[in-house]
Formats: C-alpha cells, structure tokens, sequence
C-alpha cells in the first residue's frame, strides 16, 4: 500500500546512540543518581532533559556546579566513567533498531553513528551488537579529535562531521536523524538535517518542537515517507 510520502527524500541516515539506538538512559540516571545521593542531591528528570546528549565533561562540569558537589569536575566524571563502565557489558538494543539498520543495509543506504559518548564507552556498550557494525559506514564519538570543546550537542558540529565522513559526503538536508533527547534534536534542526525524535514519554512537547516527525518507538518508522525503501510485507519476518 503506498502511503503519502510527507517529507523531504534523504538519502543518508544519521542515528543517535545513547537512549536512540542503546537503552542506556535509565541506566544513566542511575548512575548519576547514585554518585550524587551521598551529598545529599538528586538527579531529577527536569535535570536530565538538559544534560543528556552532552559530552561527558560538560555535564560533569556543568552538574558539579549545578548541583555544589564537593568535587573537581574530572574527580566526579572519574566515578561516573567507572560506575558507568561498570553497568554496560550487556547494553540491549531499543526497539525496532535492528530491523531497520538491517533492511537499510540491505537497500545500501549510507548510515551512521554521531554519539556524545566517547569512544572507548561505545566500543563496550556496542560490542553484544557488533553484527550490526557492517551496516555502519563510520561512527563519529563525543572525543573525536575534529570536535572542539565545548562545541557538543545542541551545536551542530557532530552531526555535520558524521555528513562529511560519507563518501561521497551528502548535503546535510539529505541527511535524516534519529534522536532522543532535546539537545540532539536541536543539534539536527541546527546542522539543517530532518529529524525523526523518539523520545521518552516524559520529555514534554515543548522540548519537541521542531522535530520533522515523533515516533513512540523505531519500530513504528515507515522508511517510504523519507523516500527510502519500504519494508516488504516479508522483510521483517525473514529467518536465518
Ligand atoms: O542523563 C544523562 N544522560 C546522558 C548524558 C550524556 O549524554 C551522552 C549520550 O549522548 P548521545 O545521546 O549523543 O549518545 C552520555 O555519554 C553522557 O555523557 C548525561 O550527561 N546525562
Ligand atoms: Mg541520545
């Protein structure tokens, strides 16, 4: 059944990781929940709406100021790298993202990974998903020495140098994100990408706005309104 097509045709694809791709997000909240508690703080959701997407040492700067904690900035990311490394051997897949990774990289369409997180954290969280790193043509990390400081999410620098890494490098209006948090939709609106977001319920619509569709989950994406394969009827159920 073909369905209206209600968006622009892009031609490559750029996915988010953390909370998009990996359910890391509860976890995140733990973590930094459990390092701030002896101080007697709390990490709240209205906290978090702004942090996520950050690179690691903005948000440790940010919330040892924020939060008065009686620590440096890298004295609270070395706790948080080592609790969180601690929590991300067997990170699961968020729904739908399989399929789509898999059926796009059977109809050869470019993708990518543009992570906050640095690359040794998403080396390990991605490892029990390594099968999918062949649809991947590269993966651009919050540490990546063509970033500068201080230039992470709600700026577009990450997501317009994960265009430039394709080859041939496409115009950043054929490029199609998936994101989940406020800060990265900003930074695909800024970089002059559409954005499909698939955030978590509790991110309000206010923090929504601008994204070029929202979705509950990948599983409900419909490829064919972004000028892009449809699944076949049979695509999702094929076996071995
Ligand atoms: O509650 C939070 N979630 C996530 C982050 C930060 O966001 C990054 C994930 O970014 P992205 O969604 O671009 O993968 C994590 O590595 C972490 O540095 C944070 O500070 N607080
Ligand atoms: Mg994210």
């Amino acid at each position: 059944m073909a369905s209206r097509a209600c968006y622009k045709p892009v031609t490559h694809i750029i996915f988010d990781s953390d909370g998009t791709v990996l359910d890391t997000e509860n976890m995140y909240s733990d973590v930094i929940n459990e390092i701030v508690a002896p101080f007697g703080k709390s990490y709240t959701y209205e906290m978090k709406l702004r942090y996520m997407g950050m690179p690691a040492l903005q948000s440790a700067r940010q919330l040892v100021e924020e939060l008065q904690l009686p620590l440096t900035p890298v004295e609270y990311l070395k706790i948080f790298d080592s609790v969180v490394f601690g929590r991300i051997n067997n990170v699961q897949l968020l729904p739908g993202v399989k399929d789509l990774m898999l059926h796009l990289h059977d109809h050869r369409i470019p993708m990518a990974i543009a992570t906050s997180s640095v690359q040794a954290a998403f080396h390990t969280k991605s490892q029990p998903h390594r099968d999918l790193f062949p649809a991947l043509h590269h993966v651009v990390c919050g540490d990546d020495p063509e970033l500068r400081p201080g230039r992470g999410k709600p700026h577009p620098d990450i997501f317009l140098l994960a265009a430039s890494r394709f080859h041939p490098a496409p115009d950043p209006g054929q490029c199609l994100v998936f994101e989940d948090s406020p800060n990265g939709l900003q930074a695909g609106i800024a970089a002059g990408m559409q954005v499909v977001m698939i955030p978590d319920p509790r991110v309000p619509s206010e923090q929504r706005t601008g994204a070029t569709q929202v979705l509950d989950s990948m599983a409900d994406f419909e490829p064919q309104l972004f000028g892009l394969p449809h699944y076949d009827t049979c695509s999702k159920f094929e076996f071995g």
